[in-house]
Parts: structure tokens; C-alpha cells; sequence
């Protein structure tokens, strides 16, 4: 019983550890979004870009392929991040 405790913590350690590096890479790449904000107004381009998000979807509909994960719950997360992303860009550019 203590064996299976031990393990089960163990294991949660590790669930842990990763959830840090999830978060670090999702502000890592949020925090690209006024960059973009700021050069897209350079450029007079819009915010939102169908094209460059179809191209995420794709290129995450492979990487689940590849690393043998749900590509219906890897498309919901990166939409969230692109929404949220978007979001961020047009209050930067409301200030
Ligand atoms: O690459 C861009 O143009 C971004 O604004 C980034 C991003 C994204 O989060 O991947 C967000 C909104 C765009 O519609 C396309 C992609």
C-alpha cells in the first residue's frame, strides 16, 4: 500500500514539474503578443490573420500526431492561446 503511495506521489512530483514548464512556455509565447501588436501596426496589417492561424492548426494537428496526443483537445488549447493572444494585441492597441 505504502509502495502504491510512494509512486502515486512520485508520479504527481513529475505532473508537477511539467505544469510549471506548460505555464512558462504559454506566457513565453504570450508574450510575444504586443510585439506582434506593435509591428503589425507598423505594417498596417489586421489583427487577426485566418491564414498564419490556419497554419498553427495544421502544424498542431501534425505535432499531436507525432507526440501521440488528442489533436481535437491540442487545437481547443492552442485556440484558447490564439484567442487570449488576440485579445491582448487589440487592448495594446486600444491603450
Ligand atoms: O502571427 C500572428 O500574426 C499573430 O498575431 C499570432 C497569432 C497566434 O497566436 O499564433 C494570433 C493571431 C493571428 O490571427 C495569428 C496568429
Amino acid at each position: 500500500m505504502n509502495d502504491a503511495k510512494t509512486q502515486l506521489e512520485a508520479i504527481r512530483k513529475r505532473i508537477d514539474e511539467i505544469d510549471e514548464e506548460l505555464i512558462k512556455l504559454m506566457a513565453k509565447r504570450t508574450n510575444f503578443a504586443r510585439d506582434i501588436a506593435m509591428l503589425k501596426k507598423s505594417l498596417n496589417l489586421p489583427i487577426n490573420d485566418s491564414e498564419r492561424e490556419k497554419e498553427v492548426y495544421e502544424k498542431t494537428r501534425k505535432l499531436c500526431n507525432k507526440y501521440k496526443f488528442d489533436e481535437e483537445i491540442g487545437v481547443k488549447i492552442i485556440k484558447i492561446l490564439i484567442e487570449h493572444n488576440k485579445d491582448i494585441q487589440s487592448k495594446y492597441l486600444k491603450e
